[in-house]
């Protein structure tokens, strides 16, 4: 397979709502989605998922989008490849959101040539054809976390992760569980807490919860080692893992027992399936979470919550929470609480390109020693 010409649509999305953690607040999206094309005209597509703001780790799109054009693009153009997961010979992991919207792009462009699914194409192992969904809600007031709960579990959702800091994590946590003592519930901290507020943390235990997501500040593998043994909650690591020798790290300190994977986050599908292989062999358990992204990066990650041993589901929801309207055709659809996985060649859906064409800020074309600009 060649590369003949890479697209880069650098998008900005209204949220339907505002996205609220510890660390930041977003009411629009923007993220790049990459669509490569090959010698024969086929097509595939990937979403970079960086944010504006280094708030979650520390590629923001804009050092995506000018190592893509000025590094990683050129390299790739009119390059013969043999697989997808070869470019990982040829670009390192500096920028691994980048890298992973790139890989992403030739990983569909491959299947969709081949006509097979993507799943096919990396991980050819028996997948579930239904998974099930996961709200995440931002760091809200009480009644309206209450409400919203209320709401999406009338919808079928049966499993909800909520965004948590220290000054009123607990209170929040223990008002859900008194309303609602059944439904599988988990926080997320972003790094909000320190070592030295262990008791606060310790508190949680008591609401059992699935886990508790990247909860300190230091990322600290030594701190995190002090803290799940103090724990009866699972601790779950998230944006500290970036590498596999982070997670080599962690694994060895026995500083944790759940991760949540996202494949922009470590570099590509290359390397979260080598996280996978990793966390299999020694009992880690992993589950696949999100980055409030376009259908296109959000529904790669659905197919990897089809992987039959991942612990539960994933922060994947429809699409219509998120946007009026969403990049892919068709949009990714909860019914009674579960996703159905989509069967047909690459990543299984179409992309609109009317409608990413509307939510386009930017438009870069690169094809051999040629860059086209808006
Ligand atoms: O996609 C979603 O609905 C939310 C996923 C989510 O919780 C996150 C996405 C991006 C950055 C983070 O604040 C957060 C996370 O840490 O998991
Ligand atoms: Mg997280």
């Amino acid at each position: 397979m060649r590369i003949e010409r890479i697209e880069l649509f650098h998008i900005k999305i209204p949220l339907n709502f505002t996205f609220k953690t510890s660390q930041a607040t977003l009411k629009h999206r923007e993220t790049i989605i990459i669509k490569g094309t090959d010698e024969l005209g086929n097509t595939g597509y990937g979403e970079v998922v960086a944010f504006n703001e280094p708030f979650y780790t520390n590629e923001t799109l804009i050092d995506s989008k000018d190592i893509l054009i000025n590094c990683y693009i050129p390299k790739l153009i009119n390059k013969e490849i043999e697989h997808p997961f070869h470019i990982h010979k040829w670009m390192d992991l500096s920028y691994p959101m980048a890298l992973a919207g790139l890989e992403n792009t030739l990983v569909d462009l491959y299947a969709r040539r081949n006509k097979k699914s993507i799943m096919d194409v990396v991980f050819n192992e028996e997948t579930k054809d239904h998974i099930y969904g996961g709200i995440v809600l931002g760091d809200l007031h009480i009644p309206s976390l209450i409400e919203q709960i209320h709401l999406y579990k009338k919808e079928g959702y049966t499993r909800f992760k909520i965004k948590i800091k220290p000054e009123d994590g607990f209170i929040k946590l223990k008002a859900i569980r008194e309303q609602y003592p059944n439904i599988q519930l988990l926080v997320d901290a972003n790094k909000s807490y320190k070592i030295e507020q262990i008791k606060l943390l310790k508190k949680l235990d008591s609401l059992n919860l699935l886990c508790i997501e990247e909860p300190l500040d230091s990322g600290d593998f030594l701190e995190y080692e002090k803290l799940q043994k103090e724990m009866k909650t699972p601790i779950c690591l998230d944006e500290s893992i970036q590498t596999m020798d982070d997670l080599k790290r962690a694994i060895k300190l026995n500083a944790f027992k759940v991760v949540n994977l996202k494949v922009g986050r470590v570099g590509g599908i290359y390397y979260a399936k080598e996280m996978i292989q990793l966390c299999r062999e020694n009992h880690i358990k992993y589950w696949i979470g999100s980055m409030v992204e376009s259908g296109i990066s959000k529904i790669l990650h659905v197919h990897l919550g089809s992987l039959k041993d991942t612990c539960m589901p994933g922060d994947l929801s429809s699409s219509k929470r998120y946007f009026k309207k969403d990049v892919i055709k068709p949009e990714i659809i909860t019914k009674n609480g579960m996703i159905k996985i989509p069967k047909g060649h690459g990543l299984g859906v179409e992309i609109d390109e009317d409608i990413l064409k509307n939510y386009t800020i930017d438009y870069i074309k690169i094809s051999g020693e040629q860059y086209e600009f808006n």
